[in-house]
């Protein structure tokens, strides 16, 4: 199979170390560019749907984005897609005290890709899901809210994981396993 340059349009280069390390045995090559593309309110899908447009437009060329979304089953997926702003406004910390009282910290993160074949096109959406609940922060605290997130069937959160762990059950390496294989049925018909 030919190998597959994409540009991945992103302003987080934590993103972008994992995308590149997940697919570092695949065929495609990730570029990146980092392009300020304000984010729209809606749904994850509508979200992911609307950057990836703006980014393909501004690009001019074919190109992936990527949304990430952190959701409190007791808030019924708040914040969603807004898990930035909340993340800088409340920390860690309130992260956790957002859920005091409520009697689940079940939570879920959910990465949705979407890739554009270029301007004018509809991007197609590839979404995945990691369950885990919210703990108050263990591990470092280099990328996002990592340390406040302990996924299923594991003791320890995404910060306190090995980068090679986190990168064999997260939710952007069940995306990227969806990307790759939709990317693999078009290389089959160039
Ligand atoms: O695996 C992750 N582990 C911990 N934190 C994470 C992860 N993935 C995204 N995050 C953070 C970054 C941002 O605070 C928010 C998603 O917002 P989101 O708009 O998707 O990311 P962004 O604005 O940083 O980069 P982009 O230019 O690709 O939109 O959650
Ligand atoms: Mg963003």
């Amino acid at each position: 199979m030919a190998a597959r340059k994409l540009t991945f349009v992103t302003g987080n280069a934590n993103k972008l170390k994992e995308v590149q390390a997940i697919l570092a045995e695949s065929q495609i090559e990730i570029d990146s560019q980092d392009l300020d593309i304000p984010e729209v309110q809606g749904t994850t899908q509508e979200v992911a749907l609307a950057k990836c447009k703006r980014a393909a437009e501004l690009l001019g060329g074919p190109c992936i984005t990527e949304d990430t979304a952190l959701c409190f089953e007791a808030l019924h997926g708040l914040p969603g897609p807004y898990i930035k702003h909340f993340m800088k406004e409340l920390g860690h910390e309130g992260l956790n005290t957002l859920l005091v009282g409520f009697p689940t910290t079940a939570a879920w993160a959910l990465c949705t890709f979407a890739y554009s074949a270029g301007p004018g096109t509809e991007p197609i959406l590839f979404e995945g899901r990691t369950d885990g609940r919210i703990v108050p922060a263990r591990g470092p605290t280099k990328f996002g809210w990592d340390p406040c997130f302990e996924p299923q069937g594991f003791d320890q959160t995404y910060a306190e994981m090995p980068a090679e762990q986190k990168n064999k059950i997260s939710h952007r390496y069940r995306a990227l396993e969806k990307l790759q294989a939709y990317l693999c049925t078009l290389t089959q018909q160039d």
